[in-house]
This record gives structure tokens, sequence and C-alpha cells, in this order.
């Protein structure tokens, strides 16, 4: 069985008042719950022990004449666990390609991070018909060989979902979380593809998070602004603990 993940992205919210949000989130015993707050968080937000605490991004490299990059090896001893590699707001404001991705997913497990790769596609894309076409190709490229249930969360994110209050139809959520499920099956084999854990991301909030759970091929969510209040993502956490 996919142990359920609750994931909070905070993004770029959040100066050290934002952690005292972090010990009134619920920690049910048979989910995970990790926030990602942004860098300057992560090593006081992992000390107070409350839940997995994650980066947002990581370079491909561990160390160099990077400036203004954090690399995996930093986040790791920072106290991360995860990081999130891919987000569709990092392939957009950064031009991050999918081999790019790949690289920061090795980084991530060369550290002992999990790397959560996020893929998703834009709604011009889904207008047009190519969903599927696209999530194959991001997973094809930004997943690297080596990916296992331990160090691999698969979150599905569609560009056009974020942050609009716009959610796909269950039955669109479930199309292509099976896909990616049979996509890793044909890659991977049925045990290691069984075991990947595959979020959704996009307007996620108490309020419709009991049906995205409840919908196929859905381990969790990947949640932006809901994440920021523990009111909130606790209704968040609740919903999936129940499922
Ligand atoms: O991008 C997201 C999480 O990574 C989703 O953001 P929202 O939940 O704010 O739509």
């Amino acid at each position: 069985m996919r142990r359920k993940l609750a994931a909070g992205n905070w993004k770029m919210n959040g100066t050290r008042p934002a952690l005292a949000e972090l010990s009134k989130l619920q920690t049910p015993e048979n989910i995970d719950v990790l926030i990602c707050p942004p860098a300057t968080l992560v090593a006081q937000a992992a000390e107070t022990q409350t839940v997995a605490i994650g980066g947002q991004d990581c370079h491909a490299a561990q160390s160099g004449a990077h400036t203004g990059d954090i690399s995996a090896d930093m986040l790791a001893d920072a106290g991360a666990s995860y990081v999130i590699t891919g987000h569709s707001e990092r392939r957009t404001d950064h031009g991050e390609s999918d081999s790019t991705i790949a690289a920061k997913s090795t980084a991530a497990w060369d550290s002992g991070l999990v790397a959560v790769i996020c893929i998703g596609e834009t709604l011009a894309e889904r207008e047009s018909g190519k969903t599927l076409e696209v999530i194959a190709t991001q997973l094809a490229g930004s997943v690297p060989d080596g990916a296992t249930g331990e160090n691999t969360v698969i979150a599905y994110e569609p560009v056009w979902a974020i942050g609009t209050g716009l959610v796909p139809e269950l039955v669109q959520i479930a199309e292509v979380h099976d896909f990616i499920r049979s996509e890793l099956t044909a890659r991977f084999g049925a045990d290691i593809a069984g075991a990947i854990r595959l979020l959704y991301g996009g307007s996620v909030k108490p309020s419709n998070a009991s049906e995205i759970f409840a919908t196929s091929n859905v381990d969790g969510a990947l949640v932006g602004g809901a994440s920021l209040k523990a009111d909130d993502f606790n209704g968040i956490i609740e919903a999936l603990a129940k499922v």
C-alpha cells in the first residue's frame, strides 16, 4: 500500500513568524505530512520536527560557482528530506527543461532526498488534445532511470489549475493519474510503478479535497495557497487521513 502524502508548497511566501503554523498542523499516523517552505526557513522549520520538510528546488550540482543556487546536499544538511523538482513555475520562470529536472532529481537522490517531480499541461495543450502526449514526454524526460517508491513522488499539476481556483473534472484527474501509472509500469515494472506516489496539485482546498482524494490513483496532494495557513491545510490533512 502506498502511504498517502499531504504536501504543502509555500512558494515565495513566509518569513520566520510563519513557522508558527507548522506546530499547529495535524500529523495523523496513517499519512505523511510535508511542508516545503522558502529556502531561508528550511533549517529552522526542520528543527521544529513536527512535519517533514522539503526544499522547493535544488541545483543539479552539489557545490560550485552557481551564485544564488542551493544544492541538494545543502538542503539535506539543513534537515530537509524531500525536494520539489520541475515545478511549472520553475519551468516557466527559469526555463527549466525536462533534462535539467532529471539532473536535479538525480542530485536529490544522491543526497538522500525524495524528489517530488512535477509535470502538467498548459491550458493550450489541454484544449488542443495534447495532455497525455505532454505528460508522457515530461515523464520520460524528467524522471531519471532508477526511480523507486522510496526516492520519487510524481505530482500532476495542470498549469491552468495552479492558483486559479479551476480544478479539472474528476474524470480528467483520473485519466491522467491512471495514464501516469501505466507509463511508469511500462518503464519500471509493476512493483516499482505501484509504489510511486502520485499527487494531484492545483487549487486543492478543504472543500474539494475529499472528492479529489477518492479519485483513481491519487495518493495525496501538492498544495500551494491552502498550505499557508494551518487551519486550511489541516482540513486537507484530515480529508486525506480519512481515505
Ligand atoms: O502549484 C501548486 C503547488 O505546487 C498548487 O498551487 P495552488 O494550490 O495555490 O493552486
